[in-house]
């Protein structure tokens, strides 16, 4: 990594079990990251200073493994991969990579950062890809993952920006502006109507196939105004996801009742989007 860009006056860096961690800090926002698969750990605007992030308390911070909470990046598939029988690592391989940044700049809407991982090949993709986490730290936060097709033929891939909200309680949460249908992965996949109002009193693994721009949580803990809203672009399909107590307790890295602290709003490619050659294409998250 060019070093210099470590200068910049709103960044900081930090090697935490031997991880080089990232925070930025300026006027309007505080946001920390992980070197290890560019994972957005914290974000913390100064208007209000509620945390958005969702972290575990027992994700494995040491990049021996994805780490549980913050924003996982997913890319070139989201979930498992298609080929049968196929060891590939679930969502893709970039999650477990190291990333350096490329580049630092300020605007009016906040301090700018561009991070690329060490490498985009990878077992199970044939692709020529470039690709670029571009994250903009001002009053809301700006997520844009970029998947340049540098070869001369087309690919396709699939990709998510897996947040995990922090939430007062599971109970006090429902979600506003979903639609359509949506796949039930914890039913066979089945093809099922959205539930309006939308509550979790279950485990809730779901494929929303309706790509709606804009999803709030809202948390009846927080005044109207104070409600985390995620406003999406590029994406097909935005997951759902909260593994509730049975799920939350079999995973190594969350402590049994992490699941009534969170839940998942992922702005996701799971359809198949096909990048020409020379072209380009953006999923972006925006959290407010
Ligand atoms: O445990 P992982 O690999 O981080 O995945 C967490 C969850 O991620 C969600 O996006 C998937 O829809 C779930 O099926 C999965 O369980």
């Amino acid at each position: 990594m060019n070093n210099s860009l470590l200068s910049h006056p709103h960044l900081n860096s930090q090697q935490k079990q031997g991880v080089t961690h990232i925070k930025i800090e300026n006027a309007l926002a505080s946001c920390e990251l992980s070197l290890y698969g560019a994972h957005i750990l914290s974000f913390k605007p100064k208007h209000d200073l509620r945390e958005r992030i969702y972290m575990s308390p027992a994700a494995i911070m040491d990049g021996t493994k994805a780490i549980r909470g913050g924003i996982p990046i997913c890319w070139p598939w989201f979930g498992p991969h298609q080929a049968p029988n196929a060891a590939y690592p679930q969502h893709g391989y970039v999650r477990t990579q190291t990333w350096h940044m490329v580049a630092v700049s300020d605007n009016k809407k906040g301090t700018q950062i561009s991070l690329q991982p060490a490498s985009t090949k990878g077992e199970g993709f044939e692709g020529h890809a470039e690709l670029t986490l571009q994250i903009t730290v001002g009053k809301s936060l700006t997520i844009k993952l970029i998947t340049e097709n540098k070869g001369e033929t087309a690919f396709s891939y699939n990709a998510a920006l897996h947040s995990y909200f922090t939430v007062s309680h599971i109970d006090n949460v429902q979600l506003a502006g979903l639609q359509g249908d949506y796949l039930d992965k914890v039913d066979n996949g089945i093809q099922k109507t959205t539930p309006v109002p939308y509550r979790f009193a279950q485990e809730v693994d779901r494929i929303q196939l309706t790509p709606s721009p804009e999803v709030v949580i809202n948390d009846s803990q927080l005044d109207n105004s104070q409600q985390t809203q995620v406003l999406s672009q590029g994406h097909d399909s935005l997951v759902i996801w909260n593994p509730w107590a049975e799920k939350s307790a079999a995973l190594a890295d969350m402590p049994d009742n992490g699941y009534l602290s969170f839940c998942c709003v992922e702005t996701a490619v799971t359809q198949g989007h096909v990048v020409e050659a020379g072209n380009q294409h953006v999923l972006q998250q925006i959290i407010c």
